[in-house]
């Protein structure tokens, strides 16, 4: 039996900017998103990835093709039906005026609720269940107009999760959020989707965690095409260096990061282990090195000597010894060579 949840089939997505001009945006997707499954759509600014989104989300119509939502068609659907299988989060400030926390995640539960949103017992248990997950007790009964922009996020994503939907849409969940929070809301998204069976779509620009962390990516390149696969095969295939190419920055294979041309000032042998060498690398790289380990006949070597209380560097220059007790030093005697 097949996971998919929403599929698209040959989808042209774009917008009308006249009565007869149509600006299309990317065309022929015909992709599926699985049950159980954090997928991160990734691609350079303007690409469509919002567009995409909304269109995913029924928000949107297509220019052609279609998307279908368990085998229905999305723009069929009636707004109830479709929110209690689909959630969007959108990046936009929502004015909500002088709501609580709580009370706006409470509006997750309003395609369960009766005429007058009631809430069941069992709806104020999913409730507090949604805040919790994403860590957000504390903010339960302040003022969202009061909230810091992660902190909203929290609770426009506890409020998605509110809705018990099969799938869920988020653009950019992650852009407000500082590095500890982005890498446990993607964490806790990727747990929620093996979980919960719940299909994850999630647009960033957070290339390193959605390598780590995402089962599948769809990477929109700017002339509007998706390629889709496990994030391996994407940079295997080159599809990632392709996309993101951009004068003065590279993709390195290597260490699945986006480098700055620097021009080259030389090569260093780097003697020793460990989290100084590794540091000591990034730092002598920045500043335009070349970094080797066991190039023994190279001019200068440093090495990396640590124990318990400091770090210390033993730069050898043509022969000459000299030691460093930081890598600002290290930076000044290099740049005075
Ligand atoms: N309402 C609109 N009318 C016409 N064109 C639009 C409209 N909204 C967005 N666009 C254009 O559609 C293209 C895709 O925009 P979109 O916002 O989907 O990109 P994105 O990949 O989400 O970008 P970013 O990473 O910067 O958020 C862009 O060229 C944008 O200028």
């Amino acid at each position: 039996m097949s996971n998919s949840i929403l599929t698209t089939h040959n989808l042209t997505i774009g917008y009308k900017t006249s009565r007869k001009t149509v600006r299309c945006v990317a065309s022929d997707i015909s992709v599926s998103l699985q049950a159980g499954e954090l997928v991160c759509l990734l691609g350079p600014n303007g690409a469509g990835k919002s567009t995409l989104l909304r269109s995913l989300a029924g928000m949107q119509p297509p220019i052609a093709g279609e998307v279908r939502l368990l085998g229905e068609n999305i723009y069929k659907l009636a707004p109830q039906e479709l929110a209690k299988c689909l959630s969007l989060v959108l990046t936009e400030k929502v004015d909500v005026g002088m709501l609580s926390a709580y009370t706006l995640v409470t509006l997750g539960r309003y395609p369960y609720t009766d005429w007058w949103g009631n809430l069941t017992p069992e709806d104020e248990a999913i409730v507090t269940w949604a805040i919790k997950s994403v860590g957000a007790l504390y903010l339960a009964q302040r003022q969202v107009s009061e909230l810091s922009d992660g902190e909203r996020q929290k609770i426009m994503i506890a409020r998605a999760l509110a809705q018990s939907p099969i799938v869920m849409l988020l653009d950019e969940p992650t852009a407000f959020l500082d590095l500890p929070r982005r890498v446990e809301i993607m964490q806790l998204l990727r747990q929620l989707a093996q979980e919960t069976n719940q299909a994850i779509l999630l647009s960033t620009h957070d290339l390193d965690l959605a390598l780590r962390l995402a089962d599948k990516v769809w990477l929109l390149t700017a002339n509007g095409i998706l390629h889709v696969g496990v994030p391996e095969d994407l940079v295997l295939s080159g599809a990632f260096a392709d996309s993101f190419r951009s004068e003065g920055v590279e993709f390195d294979m290597f260490s699945g990061e986006f480098n700055l041309h620097t021009s080259h000032k030389g090569d260093i042998n780097l003697i020793g282990e460990g989290i100084a060498s590794v540091w000591t690398t990034r730092a002598l790289e920045r500043v335009g090195f070349q970094v080797y380990q066991g190039k023994n006949d190279l001019p200068i070597s440093i090495e990396v000597i640590s124990n318990s209380k400091q770090f210390l560097w033993k730069i050898t220059n043509n022969h000459n010894t000299y030691t460093c007790n930081s890598l600002s030093e290290i930076i000044k005697f290099l740049n005075l060579l």
